[in-house]
């Protein structure tokens, strides 16, 4: 059994899960240089990594990891090499969310022990809602930048003591989302033909979950200027940028956030006005599913963004 992570125990926990991971991996698999994280149905992510050389951890053998509870999150960490040129990488195949009960520290305990490991470049994957008309179901979006809703309430990963073993006291994030890999990203998909507009620089809003929004919130949030929701990302994406690894992230959109009221409603129609059942409910089922359905082109999408590394 592992030890338990208690928020005041996790600092010494980094090294010894580092060195849990290390002792058991080839000198060739343990200096990673990639981390990426599978959201909602994208564990497919996994098979970039040859078979061969694959080795994996289930999350509740690695001291302090938390168990992955939401179905459509393995539970794994993947060591491989990944693409033509063979690049060192951890997979977090499932990622631990706020709304399971865990604290921002235990859901960003991975991020810090790939820092020890060697990791310099994080590509933080996740489904998410639309806010935009122009973002398809479907679509993949380039995290450009993020609102934290949480984070305004002083939900942060970074709150608490700081460790400046892994950086300073106070994190700038106007330039969070690497600029070169952003380029990449877009040179991927164009290498790969994918149809041109279905890929997006986007905004990401996080919000804390598990309830979808509600309509007023839905509304809310599109004023902010974001373009997606989602329910995960930007902690991790915090704590590695406290910790100088450069970020991607991709999302994937896998449905429409709800719309105020029937687009074809008559403004003179009170019964039509007031009937807000038109559109189909969110279910997660249907998040994992469109996952599922676009894994094979997130894979291709990663697998060439790493080639273009
Ligand atoms: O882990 P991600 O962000 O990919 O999963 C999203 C957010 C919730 O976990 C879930 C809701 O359907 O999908
Ligand atoms: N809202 C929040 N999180 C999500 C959504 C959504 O519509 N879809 C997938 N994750």
């Amino acid at each position: 059994m592992p030890p338990q992570v208690s928020t005041d125990e996790t600092d010494e926990l980094f090294t010894v899960a580092a060195d849990y991971l290390r002792k058991r991996l080839t000198p060739e698999l343990s200096q990673p240089k990639v981390a990426i994280i599978c959201g909602s149905g994208l564990g497919g992510l996994v098979d970039t990594i040859e078979e061969t050389d694959k080795v994996e951890f289930s999350y509740e053998e690695i001291p302090g990891f938390v168990s992955s509870t939401v179905p459509g999150h393995a539970g794994k960490l993947a060591f491989g090499l990944l693409g033509k040129n063979k690049m060192p990488t951890v997979l977090m195949v499932g990622r631990f969310h706020f709304y399971e009960g865990y604290n921002l520290k235990q859901i960003t305990f991975p991020i810090r022990i790939f820092k020890l490991l060697g990791v310099e470049t994080l590509i933080v994957t996740g489904a998410a809602g639309s806010l935009r008309e122009e973002f398809e179901t479907g679509d993949i979006g380039v995290l450009s930048d993020h609102i934290s809703i949480p984070g305004f309430c002083g939900v942060n990963p970074l709150s608490g003591p700081n460790l400046p073993a892994f950086g300073p006291r106070f994190t700038a994030l106007s330039d969070t989302y690497d600029y070169e890999l952003r380029v990449k990203a877009f040179k991927a998909a164009q290498k790969l033909n994918f149809t041109p507009g279905s890929i997006k620089e986007s905004i990401y809003c996080f919000a804390g979950g598990p309830t979808y929004e509600t309509r007023a919130e839905a509304r809310f949030l599109k004023s902010t200027g974001g373009d997606v929701v989602g329910m995960s990302t930007v902690p991790e994406i915090i704590v590695a940028k406290h910790c100088g690894i450069k970020i991607l992230g991709l999302i994937l959109v896998t449905n429409k956030v709800v719309e105020k009221k029937p687009k074809s409603a008559d403004p003179m129609n009170y019964q039509q006005m007031m009937n807000y059942q038109d559109q189909e409910p969110v279910n997660h089922e249907e998040v994992i599913a469109l996952g599922v359905s676009k894994a094979k082109d997130m894979k291709n999408l990663v697998k060439t963004i790493i080639e273009l590394i």
